[in-house]
């Protein structure tokens, strides 16, 4: 008797030889019966003829010639199920290694045998499909995505491995056949005529959402593109929407959809909007496996006078730095600047010696510093900064973040690299979304935001150097160790609102607040990052474009009518990733992003508040989620919100001790010793030092005195017991306080200090921060007209 492995291998090498899968399948349905029975029989006599012994005969001698083999257990399912598994693996595998993410392949309307019996344009329309991942597949160069809308749900499911796609009911069954036709005719028509529909007709989706444009082909139709940097055109689209996934009800999968370390449904998966939309169309391949960074050639520099005394920063790419800068960063001088952007930063002397004074540094190419070591992983870049490029922490929309090590000073940063092409637009708006990013950061100072370091260019690189937030961000830990308890909520949500009270002081509106862009470190401090998509307002007229992600969007967002309120749509996206952080899905998360943008815009219904949270917890959510923005509290009211206002001191987490001053200073931003440290200067003569002062910014006021952080030489907190904090001083209209208030301001509790007396109080005339922020900027002016009693949004 032979055992079972060789029967079930027999039986698969029978399936082989029918032609499992979908081309299999589908080859079987273009055939009668019969001919299907003699393709099978034509396959195996081939598989006969053009092996010496076939599969079927292999896998019986295998127990013969292995006798001491031990099968693997067989899994509980059907072999038939294991090899469904199998094949979709085997699939993604492929995929990935050439690639290809699966989500750009959306399902096909499920075959419907009992509906539509041998209907032939359905079989044509799978072989449209076949041929169109064939074609990819091969080519990857010559992929359209054009081709993918024509992809349907069936086909993402049977790359991802969604076994239920395959075998189970589908909600893409209910297409109505005559749809299917037209559908399928569109795609025949596209197959045979090799025409490439560049771009899909728009329409506005409602009256209430005129600016939110979806093409007219459904959603089993949209447009995803397999590389980021190569397929994508940056119209204005929604596709994201409603070619993703609702939030899985039975909660994030692990590293399943979200298998990179930052990837998923709430990090990107969502955010849209404008010239956004290639975030839109742009999936991340989650299937990739995570590549070990490409060695690098490390930059040199023509010397340490050219670093210091060339004034302009490291110059952008050359694809990247003909761009306007967009209004999102418009900060007076930034159109100056467009093009020094990333700042210079310091090399070691080594470096230095490489390249002469005359040649532009970015330029010049040296041979790699490849550190290998036998039992540590390879350092496989090497920045001309003396950063090394270290694994990988996560994956934006347009780059890759990696840990940076500096092995001279034992230093880490985060690296955010972007990769950009010269014929390609994604590349040129990933890098105007970076200078925009970094345009913003550099100017912003705040231990609940992430500090920007520098940035520099490398051949078709931008890099940004960030503060390194071990722990990762709050959608990750949700994904890892699920829902956060109350303490931690409180104590999150407070360090959120304190970063966001200083953001929104500088007239700023972060506009992608959500758990994926919220970074803790080990000890629970909170960090606001990605400013990706961040804008400034410069006055009452400033409107808001429609950037952000669904599920954490404001109504007036989504409605383009803010009334002049912009700064309370991160108000509400704070109450989103609350209920996120309770429950480790934002709210709607039953829905796709369209339907969740209808629910919110369209509908004042609150969103369900987690049942389960304390009152206080509860009505701060409730707060946050006044649907008119001239309700919603501003950030800093909802400090003196009694969810937050009270956190007892074992609640409160140890106190940021500041940014890595020796990471600045070694890349030459400020000088830690001296002075608070400067993000960065607009005049870019790094030398250049602030006298010591402790609040070049404003600061939040903790109860306990800060003692880790001044031993540990870095900025201490400002301990000074202030008045409250004044929203109209922080630039909000009456309108925007939220006459529901159900919350008294505490006279003791966290204060923001006076932001413009903290950050130019004990600044020399001349000072590196008065060039970052100069005196025309709206934000001092802002000041000054609220002094003389004016609002600035009024
Ligand atoms: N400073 C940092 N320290 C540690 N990890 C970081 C840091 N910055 C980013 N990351 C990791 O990299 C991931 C992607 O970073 P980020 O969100 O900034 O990229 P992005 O391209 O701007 O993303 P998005 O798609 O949200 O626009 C984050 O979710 C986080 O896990």
């Amino acid at each position: 008797m032979s055992p079972w492995w060789s029967k079930s291998s027999s039986k698969e090498a029978k399936k082989k030889s029918k032609g499992g899968g979908i081309i299999g399948f589908i080859r079987r349905k273009l055939k009668s019966p019969s001919e299907s029975k003699q393709t099978s029989l034509h396959l195996r006599d081939e598989v006969r003829a053009s092996t010496p012994s076939n599969p079927v005969a292999q896998s019986q001698n295998f127990a013969e010639r292995w006798p001491d083999a031990h099968p693997l257990p067989l899994p509980e399912n059907s072999p038939d199920m294991g090899r469904v598994e199998e094949g979709n693996r085997e699939s993604r595998n492929r995929r990935s290694s050439e690639g290809l993410s699966p989500l750009f392949h959306f399902p096909l309307p499920r075959y419907n045998q009992a509906q539509n019996g041998h209907d032939q344009t359905d079989v044509e329309g799978y072989l449209a499909t076949d041929s169109v991942f064939t074609d990819s597949d091969s080519d990857s160069d010559s992929f359209d995505p054009a081709n993918f809308r024509f992809l349907s749900p069936q086909a993402s499911n049977y790359e991802t491995g969604d076994k239920t796609s395959t075998n189970g009911p589908s909600r893409h069954l209910t297409y109505a056949t005559q749809k299917k036709r037209e559908k399928l005719k569109a795609v025949k028509a596209c197959v045979s005529s090799q025409t490439v529909q560049k771009s899909p007709k728009w329409h506005p989706l409602s009256p209430h959402m005129a600016n939110l444009q979806v093409p007219q082909h459904d959603s089993s139709m949209s447009s995803p593109s397999k590389s980021p940097m190569r397929v994508f055109e940056p119209e204005p689209a929604l596709t994201g929407f409603w070619a993703r996934r609702p939030y899985a009800d039975t909660g994030f999968p692990g590293p399943g959809p979200c298998s990179s370390p930052e990837s998923g449904p709430s990090s990107s998966y969502n955010l849209v909007g404008g010239e956004m939309a290639a975030q839109l169309f742009w999936q991340r391949n989650r299937y990739t496996p995570e590549h070990t960074p490409i060695p690098s050639p490390r930059m040199t520099s023509p010397g340490p006078s050219s670093r210091i005394q060339s004034g302009p920063v490291s110059p952008l790419h050359p694809w990247a730095g003909g761009s306007n800068m967009d209004s999102s960063a418009n900060w007076p001088g930034d159109a100056v600047n467009a093009k020094q952007q990333t700042h210079r930063l310091p090399l070691p002397p080594l470096a230095m010696s490489n390249t002469g004074p005359s040649t532009p540094w970015y330029t010049i190419r040296t041979t790699p510093v490849i550190s290998k070591s036998p039992g540590r992983a390879d350092i496989l870049a090497s920045h001309g900064s003396g950063w090394k490029k270290g694994r990988l922490l996560g994956r934006g929309t347009f780059g890759h973040v990696y840990l940076g090590f500096n092995s001279e000073r034992g230093e880490m940063c985060a690296m955010k690299e972007v990769t950009l092409f010269s014929d390609d637009s994604r590349s040129k708006e990933s890098a105007q979304q970076l200078r925009q990013e970094i345009a913003l950061l550099s100017r912003l100072r705040h231990p609940n935001i992430v500090q920007y370091y520098g940035s520099e260019t490398m051949d078709d690189k931008i890099c940004v150097y960030l503060e390194y937030v071990a722990g990762g961000s709050i959608f990750k830990l949700l994904q890892e160790y699920g829902k956060f308890g109350e303490v931690a909520i409180k104590s999150f949500t407070r360090q959120i609102l304190s970063g966001l009270v200083y953001l929104h002081s500088t007239n700023t509106v972060h506009r992608d607040i959500k758990g994926a862009n919220i970074l803790v470190d080990p000890k629970g401090r909170v960090k606001l990052a990605d400013f990706g998509v961040a804008k400034h307002i410069s006055g009452p007229s400033c409107s808001l474009s429609f950037k952000g992600s669904a599920h954490w969007m404001a109504p007036e967002i989504i409605n383009n009518d803010s009334s002049g309120c912009n700064l309370v749509g991160d108000i509400w996206s704070l109450g989103c990733t609350i209920v996120e952080m309770a429950t480790t899905k934002p709210p709607w998360s039953e829905y796709e992003g369209v339907a969740a943008l209808f629910k919110v815009g369209n509908t004042e219904v609150t969103p369900e508040i987690p049942d389960h949270l304390s009152g206080d917890a509860k009505d701060f959510i409730f707060q946050c989620f006044q649907w008119a923005p001239a309700r919603r509290p501003s950030a800093a009211q909802l400090l003196d919100h009694p969810f937050v206002k009270d956190i007892a001191s074992s609640e409160t987490l140890m106190p940021d001790p500041g940014p890595n001053t020796n990471a600045m200073r070694s890349l030459g931003i400020g000088h830690a010793s001296e002075g608070v440290p400067v993000p960065h200067s607009r005049s870019q003569n790094m030398n250049r030092r602030l006298t010591t002062s402790p609040t070049s910014s404003p600061r939040v006021i903790l109860p306990t005195p800060l003692t880790g952080a001044a031993a540990g030489g870095a900025v201490p907190f400002y301990h000074q017991a202030e008045k409250p904090y004044s929203p109209d001083f922080m630039g909000l209209t009456s309108t925007s306080r939220s006459p529901t208030r159900s919350f008294a301001p505490a006279s003791n509790a966290l204060h923001v200090l006076n932001p413009e007396r903290d950050m130019f109080r004990a600044m020399p005339q001349g000072s590196p921060f008065q060039e970052i922020i100069p005196p025309d900027n709206d934000f001092v002016g802002n000041q000054k007209k609220r002094r003389a009693g004016k609002s600035v949004l009024t």
